[in-house]
C-alpha cells in the first residue's frame, strides 16, 4: 500500500478511484478520523493554505468534498501529507460548520452569492475620514453584511490626521456599533497600535474597504510582521506579494486572534441578504416584527414597526437606521 507522508490515512487509498476510474465507495469510506484540524489561511487558484497544528501546510479539496466550497477562515479536516514540507500537498475532506459567513454578491444582479470570509466574529469596516471622502452607504451596505452574516461590526475610521469623526460617528450612535478613529502616524506608535488591537483581542476579524482608504497601511501596522515581509515574501505563505482576489489570514502578536484582509471591494452586493437575519442584529425591535404582514419588508406601510416605535417600545432613531440599512439593498448609482 502506498504511504502517503507522515500520517498514513487509510482513507487516502480508499476514495481514490480505481484503475476503472470508478467512484469512491462512499458506503464504506471512513470517516477521516484521523484527520487533522486545520484552518484555511488563504487560498490561490485552488490550492489552499491551512496551518494544521503550527505548520504551514498546502492543500487542495478531496474530490470528496463536490462542489462545497472552501474560503479563508473555515475550520477543515485535513488528510494525507501534513508535513508542511516543500512540494507537498494534502487534501482537505471536510469543512466545519460554520459560525458566521461573510457573504457578498459581485453585483446586486449576480445571483451567485460568495462566501468571502468564514468564521470571522466581527468585521471591521475600514472609512477613511477624507481622502477619499467617506461612502455612508457603502458603511451601511457592509453593516447589513455583517448583521445578514453573524459578525459583530466594527467601524474603522482611518486618516483621522485629515478629518473629524463626530459626524460619522454620530450618525451611527443609534447602531451602537463600535468605532475607533485612528491615523497612520498613531499606528506607528506602539500605544496607537493596541488601541486598536485591544478591540480585536482573541477574536477572528475580517477588513472590509475600498481601495485607497488605508487598508493596507492599518492592516500592516497591526500585523508587523506582514510589515517586516514588505518586499514582499508574505510572512504566512511564503510566497511572493499577496495579489490573488483571497483574503488572507494574519496572526494578530502574541497569537491574540487572527486580522483576516480581504481584497479591496468597491461594491457590496446585497442580493443574497434576508431582511428578517437583519433584524436579528436588533434584539429590540425583532419582537416588534410579530404583526407583520407576510414577508415584511419592514419598510412599507403595514409594517408593524411604526406601531411599536409609536408605544414607546423602542427608539425611533433605532428604527430610522434599520430602515436606512434595509434601504441600502437597493442599489443605486455609485454603490
Ligand atoms: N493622511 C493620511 N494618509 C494615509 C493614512 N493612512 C494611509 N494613508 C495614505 O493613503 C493611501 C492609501 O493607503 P493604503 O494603505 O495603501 O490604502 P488601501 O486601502 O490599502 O488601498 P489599496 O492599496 O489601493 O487597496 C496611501 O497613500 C497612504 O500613504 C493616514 O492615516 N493619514
Ligand atoms: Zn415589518
Amino acid at each position: 500500500m502506498r504511504r502517503y507522508g507522515k500520517n498514513p490515512d487509510e482513507d487516502d487509498v480508499r476514495v481514490r478511484p480505481d484503475r476503472r476510474g470508478s467512484r469512491p465507495r462512499s458506503r464504506n469510506r471512513p470517516k477521516h478520523a484521523d484527520a487533522a484540524e486545520g484552518f484555511v489561511l488563504t487560498i490561490d487558484r485552488g490550492r489552499i493554505t491551512c496551518l494544521v497544528e503550527q505548520r504551514t501546510v498546502t492543500a487542495m479539496k478531496a474530490r470528496e468534498l463536490g462542489r462545497k466550497g472552501v474560503v479563508v477562515g473555515d475550520r477543515v479536516a485535513v488528510v494525507g501529507d501534513v508535513s508542511g514540507d516543500p512540494g507537498t500537498l494534502a487534501r482537505i475532506v471536510r469543512v466545519e460548520e460554520r459560525t458566521s459567513v461573510l457573504r457578498r454578491t459581485a453585483d446586486d444582479d449576480d445571483p451567485y452569492e460568495r462566501v468571502v470570509v468564514a468564521n470571522a466574529d466581527q468585521l471591521a469596516i475600514v472609512t477613511a475620514l477624507a481622502d477619499p471622502p467617506p461612502r455612508p452607504r457603502l458603511v451601511d451596505r457592509c453593516l447589513v453584511a455583517a448583521y445578514d452574516g453573524g459578525l459583530d461590526p466594527l467601524l474603522m475610521l482611518t486618516k483621522s490626521d485629515l478629518a473629524p469623526a463626530d459626524e460619522l460617528l454620530e450618525s451611527y450612535a443609534p447602531l451602537g456599533v463600535r468605532a475607533v478613529a485612528c491615523n497612520r502616524d498613531e499606528l506607528a506608535t506602539g500605544e496607537g497600535a493596541a488601541r486598536v488591537l485591544d478591540l480585536l483581542a482573541d477574536r477572528v476579524t475580517a477588513f472590509v474597504g475600498h481601495s485607497g482608504v488605508g487598508k493596507t497601511t492599518l492592516v500592516n501596522a497591526l500585523v508587523p510582521a506582514r510589515q517586516r515581509a514588505t518586499g514582499e515574501v508574505n510572512v504566512v505563505t511564503g510566497r511572493g506579494r499577496h495579489t490573488t482576489t483571497s483574503a488572507l489570514a494574519l496572526p494578530l502578536p502574541d497569537d491574540k486572534g487572527w486580522a483576516i484582509d480581504t481584497p479591496g471591494v468597491r461594491s457590496f452586493g446585497l442580493a443574497h441578504v434576508d431582511p428578517s437575519r437583519v433584524i436579528h442584529a436588533f434584539p429590540d425591535l425583532e419582537p416588534g416584527t410579530a404583526d407583520c404582514p407576510r414577508n415584511c419588508s419592514h419598510d412599507e406601510p403595514d409594517c408593524a414597526l411604526d406601531a411599536w416605535v409609536a408605544e414607546g417600545r423602542a427608539d425611533p432613531a433605532r428604527l430610522a437606521s434599520l430602515r436606512r440599512l434595509l434601504a441600502t439593498r437597493e442599489r443605486r448609482e455609485g454603490d
